[in-house]
C-alpha cells in the first residue's frame, strides 16, 4: 500500500519494539509456520500452522499409515488419540484429567451434551441461551428439541440482557459461549454456573473462543459440560476435532444419544447391545479421524513451556496495545464493539464500521488478516503465541492507510465471497 499517510508514528514503532522485546513468550513464534509479510490477525477462526503439526501428519500419513497400516491403531496408538488429545486439552482449560475427550465437530459435541444434559433433567422443558449465541449452537438445540418432541423450548436472552434473569423452575439447561465471537465479551462462568444450580439447571459452556486463549478454571467453576473448538486457538488445523467436557460427578450417570461403538465399554467384543464405556470415553461415536488429531495433538506442543497466565497477559497487552493505537491512528471513523477494559475482553478486538466488510477485504488484499461478522463487524483475532506487537500496528496502520485513501469504498472490495 502506499504510504497514504506521513509517518508521524515514530513512538508507536519505539513502543511495539519494546513490548516485543519484553514478551516472554515471543520465542513461541518460531513453533509456527506463518507466511512471509502477512499480518495474520484470524487465529480466533482459524489458527496457523505449526511446525509440528506439518512433521507430525507428514509422519502420520506416510510411516503410521503407509507402513503401519492398521497395526497402527495399537502401535502407534491412534486408538487412545482422543483421551490423549483430551488430557492436553484439560490441561489448558482447568479440567481434571479423564473429564475431556477430542472428537467430532463443536457442533456435534454440543449435541451430545446437551442431550445428555436434558436427560438429566427429565422434568424440564426450557433451554435458556442468548438470541446472540454463534447460530450453530442453536440450531443444534432446535434440531434436538425436535427430535426429542417432548415440548422442549429454546428461550433466548436479547443481547444486553443477563441471562441469569431467564432462569426458572422449567429450565433444564443454561447453554452459553463463554466469549462471544462478535465482541469478544466474556461472560463470569463462575456466576452463571452458580445462577443455573441454584434454579436447578445445569451450565453447559461452548469455549470455541476461549480454549487456549483465557486462563480458564472451568472445573473450579462448577460448569456440568463444556465444548470447544480444535481449529481456533488451539491450531488444530481447518476442521480439526473439537473436545468435549463432562463433570466427572456426572460421568456415572451421563449418557449421550449418539451411541456408536467407539463409546462402547468393550467395542472388539461386537456385541449387538450397546453398554457404554466408563468415564469420559463413552462420549466418543465413531472412529476418530486420525490424520486430524494427531494433527492437534502436535500443535498442542506449541503451548509447551508456556502458562496460560502468560498468554492471557499477552493477550491483554496485545489487545489494548492495539485498540490504543487504532484509536491514535485511524480517527473516529471505528467504534469500538470490545469491551474497553482488557480484562472484560478476549483474544480479539471488534469495530463497528458500516463498510466494515469492504475494509476487511480492502485489508486482506493489502496482506493484514481480520475477517468480516456481520452485520457491520471488522474483527481481529490475536494469538498470543505467535502474533507480535509489531503486527498489531502495522494492522493499525493498515486501517488508518484504507480509510484515509477511501480504499473501502472501492466496488472491488465489495463482492461477497461465500466465506468471511
Ligand atoms: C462459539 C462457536 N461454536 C461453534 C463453532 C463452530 O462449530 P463447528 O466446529 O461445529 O463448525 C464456532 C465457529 O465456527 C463458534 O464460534
Ligand atoms: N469454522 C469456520 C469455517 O469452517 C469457515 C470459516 C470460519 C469458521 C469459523 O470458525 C468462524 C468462527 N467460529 C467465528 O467466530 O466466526
Amino acid at each position: 500500500m502506499a504510504d497514504a499517510l506521513p509517518r508521524a508514528t515514530d513512538r508507536w514503532d519505539a513502543r511495539a519494539r519494546e513490548l516485543d522485546a519484553a514478551d516472554p513468550i515471543a520465542f513461541a513464534r518460531e513453533r509456527f509456520r506463518l507466511p512471509d509479510g502477512l499480518v495474520y490477525l484470524d487465529g480466533n477462526s482459524l489458527g496457523a500452522l505449526t511446525k509440528a503439526s506439518a512433521e507430525r501428519v507428514a509422519r502420520t500419513v506416510s510411516e503410521e499409515w503407509g507402513h503401519g497400516l492398521i497395526g497402527s491403531w495399537n502401535a502407534a496408538g491412534w486408538v487412545d488419540l482422543p483421551g490423549r488429545v483430551g488430557e492436553r486439552i484439560a490441561a489448558l482449560i482447568g479440567a481434571s484429567a479423564g473429564s475431556v475427550v477430542a472428537a467430532d465437530s463443536t457442533s456435534v459435541n454440543l449435541f451430545k451434551v446437551l442431550a445428555a444434559a436434558l436427560a438429566l433433567r427429565p422434568e424440564r422443558r426450557v433451554i435458556v441461551s442468548q438470541r446472540a449465541n454463534f447460530p450453530t449452537d442453536l440450531y443444534m438445540a432446535e434440531g434436538l428439541a425436535q427430535l426429542l418432541a417432548q415440548g422442549h423450548e429454546l428461550r433466548l436472552v436479547d443481547e444486553g440482557a443477563d441471562p441469569a434473569g431467564a432462569l426458572c423452575e422449567r429450565t433444564a439447561v443454561l447453554m452459553l459461549t463463554h466469549v462471544d465471537y462478535r465482541t469478544g465479551a466474556i461472560h463470569d462462568m463462575a456466576a452463571l454456573t452458580r445462577a443455573a444450580h441454584a434454579a436447578g439447571a445445569l451450565a453447559i459452556w461452548d469455549l470455541a473462543h476461549s480454549a487456549g486463549a483465557l486462563e480458564l478454571a472451568l472445573e473450579a467453576s462448577g460448569a456440568d459440560f463444556a465444548v470447544g473448538c480444535g481449529y481456533k486457538f488451539l491450531n488444530g488445523g481447518p476442521g480439526a476435532p473439537a473436545f468435549l467436557f463432562v463433570a466427572p460427578r456426572h460421568q456415572g450417570e451421563a449418557r449421550q444419544p449418539l451411541s456408536g461403538w467407539f463409546g462402547h465399554s468393550a467395542p472388539f467384543s461386537f456385541e449387538p447391545g450397546y453398554r457404554p464405556s466408563d468415564g469420559i470415553r463413552r462420549f466418543q461415536a465413531g472412529t476418530p479421524s486420525v490424520i486430524a488429531l494427531s494433527s492437534l495433538d502436535a500443535a498442542l506442543d506449541a503451548f509447551e513451556g508456556v502458562t496460560m497466565s502468560q498468554i492471557r497477559d499477552k493477550s491483554v497487552a496485545l489487545t489494548t496495545f492495539f485498540v490504543e493505537a487504532v484509536e491514535a491512528l485511524a480517527g473516529p471513523d471505528l467504534r469500538l464493539a470490545s469491551p474497553r477494559r482488557g480484562e472484560d475482553r478476549a483474544s480479539q478486538v471488534s469495530w463497528r464500521h458500516p463498510d466494515a466488510y469492504a475494509l476487511a477485504q480492502a485489508l486482506i488484499a493489502h496482506r493484514i488478516v481480520g475477517d468480516f461478522r456481520a452485520p457491520d463487524i471488522l474483527r481481529f483475532g490475536f494469538a498470543p503465541l505467535y502474533n507480535r506487537f509489531d503486527e498489531a500496528l502495522r494492522a493499525a496502520r493498515g486501517i488508518a492507510e484504507v480509510l484515509h485513501a477511501g480504499l473501502h469504498l472501492d466496488p472491488r472490495f465489495q463482492v461477497r465471497n461465500a466465506v468471511t
